[in-house]
């Protein structure tokens, strides 16, 4: 099939690079020129595990571009990954998708699939059918498909080969979509959940908040640990083995991060707030989640009174394992929390960089050894494997302090504690 895909970011780009994988010949659309070029040269302007590999692979058979019209013409199905970020409200900044829209209603001439992967709030799907109807296009050149989609970061290649399930939210009087998705989709083994557009659209922010409440729950659990000398290691593992509640995303930390569960919790909020429904638990997830490093820096404080002109090291920026997307991570508010402190902050991250705003007063470093080196303090911010693995004896070596926060619980505190070193994790005890 020949497959247009808008928005080359890290949704658009792995759809490209899986679908192409399946034989579709896609071409893949962004108005920012500068990363089409770069893309038209053969390099990819994110980090995500395979996806180089793939799209070079794969380089007949993905064309990149900055003309929308022509990729429009060229194509019997468009995915939409375009960015929907927060407002200021909370609400949802549908900019990008109208202006998509807006070419669309300009462009369709004959019938399209326009497959919508992008988050969008509740009622966004008929309003974007409503509005090219309006423009006078006609009803039998298009159908509009919500296909919310769900891999996460740094798996991003792998969760879309390999999904739990499929939705896709379609209008009542569609009955060409199915046959259509189901083709193009055929290699993936999972399955296939039909629904109407405004169930699959709350289907994607119910999955989001869902786990996000899952996280704020362990994270909770861990402030009780920590003044009740419980461990949450042993309790996340005693709870997540009922299979009614399961393993993953009981890992406290110093919080949930990303482009996304901060975004999609205040939009969905915002969805229900706009009808009169209140949301306590949404409400509470987000509470946590922005005292959590509160928490945490208390301990530290505990620890270690006083920050100024002290090198405090933070290893990790991304806000997960994997990618270099630094979108609302946590590592960064710590960098600004220990800053504002006086502490003299040294950073490492192996594909993460530090935003604009932080570059001049915080260092980072090329090597994590150099980053800790004389240090008081290293606190663990993002769990990559090469922090993860430290020698603990050797690092004890080079620092001037010895505290080890660990803001993931991904370290051995045994290997830390033995090396001499003062080992404080989230809800440790
Ligand atoms: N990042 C993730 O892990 C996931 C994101 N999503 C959702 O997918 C959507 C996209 O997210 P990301 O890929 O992270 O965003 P992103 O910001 O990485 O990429 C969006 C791309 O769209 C391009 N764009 C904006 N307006 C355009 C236009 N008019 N024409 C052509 N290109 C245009 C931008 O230049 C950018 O390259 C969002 O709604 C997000 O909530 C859903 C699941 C996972
Ligand atoms: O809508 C989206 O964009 C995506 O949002 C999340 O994916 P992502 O943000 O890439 O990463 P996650 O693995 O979910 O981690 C999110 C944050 O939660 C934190 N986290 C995760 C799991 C856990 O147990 N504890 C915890 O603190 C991570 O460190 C990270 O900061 C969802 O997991 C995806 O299903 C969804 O498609």
């Amino acid at each position: 099939m020949d497959i247009c895909v808008i928005g080359a970011g890290y949704v658009g780009l792995t759809t490209s690079a899986v679908l192409a994988e399946f034989g579709h010949n896609i071409y893949c659309v962004d108005n920012h020129s500068e990363k089409i070029q770069r893309l038209q040269n053969g390099i990819v302007p994110i980090y995500e595990p395979q996806l180089n590999e793939i799209l070079h692979k794969h380089k007949e058979r993905v064309t990149f571009t900055t003309s929308l019209p022509e990729s429009i013409h060229q194509s019997s199905v468009i995915f939409v990954t375009v960015g929907t970020p927060s407002l200021a409200d909370g609400g949802t900044d549908l900019s990008f998708l109208s202006s998509v829209f807006t070419t669309l209603a300009e462009q369709l001439q004959d019938y399209k699939t326009i497959i919508i992967k992008s988050t969008i709030p509740l009622g966004t799907n008929k309003k974007m059918h409503d509005y090219l109807l309006e423009k006078g296009v006609s009803p039998s050149f298009f159908n509009i498909v919500s296909n919310p989609e769900f891999l996460r970061e740094g798996t991003a290649i792998q969760d879309m080969f390999y999904p739990d399930r499929t939705v896709i939210g379609i209008a009542e009087d569609d009955n060409r979509s199915e046959v259509i998705l189901k083709e193009i989709y055929q290699s993936i083994n999972a399955p296939f959940i039909v629904t109407s557009w405004n169930s699959a659209e709350l289907i994607k922010y119910a999955a989001n908040a869902f786990l996000a409440t899952k996280i704020s729950f362990i994270n909770e659990m861990s402030r009780i640990c920590d003044v009740y000398d419980a461990d949450i290691m042993e309790v996340s593992n005693g709870l997540g083995t009922d299979q009614r509640i399961g393993p993953l995303f009981l890992q406290a930390g110093i919080g949930y991060g990303g482009s996304c569960f901060p975004k999609d919790l205040q939009a969905l909020q915002h969805s229900a707030t706009n009808k009169l429904v209140n949301t306590p638990i949404l409400d509470a997830v987000q509470a946590i989640n922005a005292t959590q490093l509160d928490f945490y820096i208390n301990k530290l404080q505990e620890t270690l009174p006083s920050f100024p002109n002290k090198k405090v090291t933070v290893l990790g920026i991304a806000f997960k394992p994997h990618t270099d997307d630094i979108r609302h991570s946590p590592a960064i508010a710590l960098i600004h929390y220990l800053h504002a402190l006086g502490a003299d902050v040294h950073a490492y991250d192996p594909k993460a960089f530090l935003p604009a705003e932080l570059r001049h007063k915080v260092t980072q470093h090329k090597t994590i050894k150099s980053a800790y080196l004389d240090s008081e303090a290293i606190i663990i911010a993002t769990e990559w494997p090469e922090i993860c693995q430290l020698d603990w004896m050797d690092v004890k070596t080079h620092l001037k302090g010895n505290i080890v926060l660990d803001g993931r619980n991904c370290i051995n505190k045994e290997a830390v504690r033995k090396a001499g070193l003062i080992y404080k994790g989230v809800g440790r005890g």
